[in-house]
């Protein structure tokens, strides 16, 4: 539904996205993950042509947005990071006008605005003007007019910031729904326990480029390590947990050896697999600095001039 072939975008002379390819097919949800800066919005605003790619191809359904940029749009909605509402109007008005904006038939409308407020947990709201309501709310508002047309593809850049845990679950299943109803889901988020609910499928962005991709279990397994964490009781009583990377659980004996004289306070040891947060950590760590400073020395003259 969605294929991005070495797509490059700059703005001025700074590079954004650098040679990315990805696809999304029917069904399927891609959590694009990634620092501050790595990406992620442009490369969204890049699928609805809001951005023109330096090079590279983005096609929506077989459509390449540069070509067809109506039709490719018509088939993607997009929630975008900032919240576009109209104030004055109810939630409902703003869902069911953008419903009618997107081609929803009057007959089939009523219908699909009621159930996509109801998904977003917005029935009690649904009849108050938008700049009533809190910003969690309407956040869930600005995420029902991406999804009530039923999309084919959609975007979803950061939905649940700044939400409480009950809009989290609503947000996460709608989506679950969507996909299980065949939509084509980009989800980009700084959650990464979202996109394991989602079971979705990663799309690291660093500095621009794919830094890595696959399944949860596959990152786990490609970048992460065994870890020990061990427990240790202070002098206030409290333990706090010191961890450390290790080949395999044969390292144990040199761990516990490394403690010198905390060894006495080891009140526990658990050994696992790094979480999807250290791979994320490790994998950001090794594509360089976040900072924006340059990565080589030919970035470094790009950024002088
Ligand atoms: N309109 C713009 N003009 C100039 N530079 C921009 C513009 N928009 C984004 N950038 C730069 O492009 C890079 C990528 O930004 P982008 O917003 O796509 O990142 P992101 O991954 O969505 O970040 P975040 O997680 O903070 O939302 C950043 O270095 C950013 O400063």
């Amino acid at each position: 539904m969605l294929r991005i072939d070495g797509l490059s975008i700059s703005y001025g002379r700074r590079p954004a996205l650098r040679d990315v390819s990805l696809t999304v097919v029917p069904g399927q949800v891609l959590g694009l993950l990634g620092p501050n800066g790595a990406g992620k919005t442009t490369l969204m605003n890049a699928v609805v042509g809001a951005v023109r790619p330096g090079a590279g191809t983005v096609t929506v359904g077989g459509l390449d947005v540069t070509r067809h940029p109506k039709r490719a749009r018509a088939q993607v909605g997009y929630a975008e990071q900032e919240i576009a509402v109209f104030p004055t109007l109810t939630a409902r008005q703003n869902v069911n006008d953008w419903a009618a904006i997107c081609g929803v038939g009057r007959r089939r409308r009523a219908e699909a605005v009621a159930a996509t407020l109801s998904a977003l947990l917005l029935d009690e709201v649904a009849d108050r003007p938008v700049r009533t309501l809190s910003g969690g709310e309407r956040r869930r508002v600005h995420c029902a007019m991406a999804t009530v047309a039923r999309p084919s593809l959609l975007l979803l850049d950061e939905p649940t910031v700044g939400v409480d845990p009950a809009t989290r679950r609503a947000v996460l299943g709608h989506v679950r729904d969507l996909a299980a109803a065949g939509t084509a889901i980009c989800y980009s988020t700084h959650y990464l326990p979202e996109v394991e609910a989602l079971d979705a499928d990663i799309v690291l962005l660093a500095r621009g480029r794919v830094a890595t991709r696959g399944a949860v279990a596959e990152l786990i397994d490609r970048h992460g390590s065994t870890v020990v964490d061990l427990r240790l009781l202070g002098d206030d009583g409290e333990t706090r947990t010191v961890s450390r990377q290790v080949i395999g659980p044969d390292d144990l004996p040199a761990v516990l050896q490394g403690l010198g004289a905390d060894l006495g306070r080891l009140a526990g040891v658990e050994v696992r697999r790094s979480t999807l947060d250290e791979v994320f950590d490790h994998v950001v760590a090794s594509a360089g600095p976040a900072d924006g400073r340059p990565s080589s020395p030919a970035e470094a003259v790009a950024d002088a001039s």
